[in-house]
């Protein structure tokens, strides 16, 4: 009797050198000045808690933060989610919660990509039960054609199509984290 195993998962890693530049590394520094000049305006007099949503937006957060001139302390949250792209169900489960109390503080949820919208979506209801003064939602990336849920960004650097990117905190299998621009993953490349 013939039995089939289920063919393994090939993952490729082609060098970010050959993938396409979308945002250069001079482009995004742009957008986060601006983006901290805007927070800055909006929150002038007040103080912030930025909250970075492991591990992507750890790059963008470090840049951010130091581009917001207000007050700012930051801490961050990490969420297991399971097979995203697959499944519709979008099962998101806390793994790292907060560390200092947010109650009455004005907190920014800071992301590098904002995809189908589930992780936002599941982070934005569990910090309102934490009661702060204010909430937004600040994503250095917003690929709106790909949201399963509706929820929007209060503070986006670039929108871009339905397309894989890697670099800048984003990874493909937990490469490429480091590149400093943001490049496109080669469509003929991601495993299957
Ligand atoms: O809008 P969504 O479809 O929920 O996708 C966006 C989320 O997915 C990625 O994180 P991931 O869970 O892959 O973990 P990572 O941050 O450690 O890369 C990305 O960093 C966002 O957090
Ligand atoms: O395009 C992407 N790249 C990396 N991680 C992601 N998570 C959701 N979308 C993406
Ligand atoms: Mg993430």
């Amino acid at each position: 009797m013939a039995t089939s195993k289920p063919a393994p998962v090939q993952l490729n890693f082609p060098p970010s050198s050959s993938m396409e530049v979308l945002f250069s590394k001079e482009e995004i520094a742009g957008r986060v000045k601006a983006l901290g000049k805007q927070i800055s305006e909006d929150y002038a007099g007040q103080s912030i808690v930025l909250i970075g949503v492991l591990k992507g937006a750890a790059i963008f957060l470090s840049d951010l933060a130091r581009a917001i001139s207000v007050d700012n302390t930051f801490d961050f949250v990490a969420v297991s989610s399971y097979g995203r792209a697959r499944v519709s169900s979008g099962a998101v489960k806390l793994i790292k919660d907060i560390d200092n109390p947010i109650e009455g503080k004005h907190v920014i949820i800071v992301e590098d990509i904002l995809d189908t919208g589930l992780t936002l979506s599941y982070l934005r209801g569990l910090m309102l039960q934490h009661m702060p003064a204010s909430l937004k939602i600040a994503t250095c990336l917003d690929k709106p054609e790909r949201r399963l849920v509706p929820i929007e960004a209060d503070y986006i650097a670039f929108q871009i199509p339905n397309q894989f990117v890697i670099g800048y905190g984003m990874d493909y299998a937990e490469k490429y984290r480091n590149v400093e621009d943001i490049r496109l993953f080669p469509e003929e490349a991601v495993g299957h």
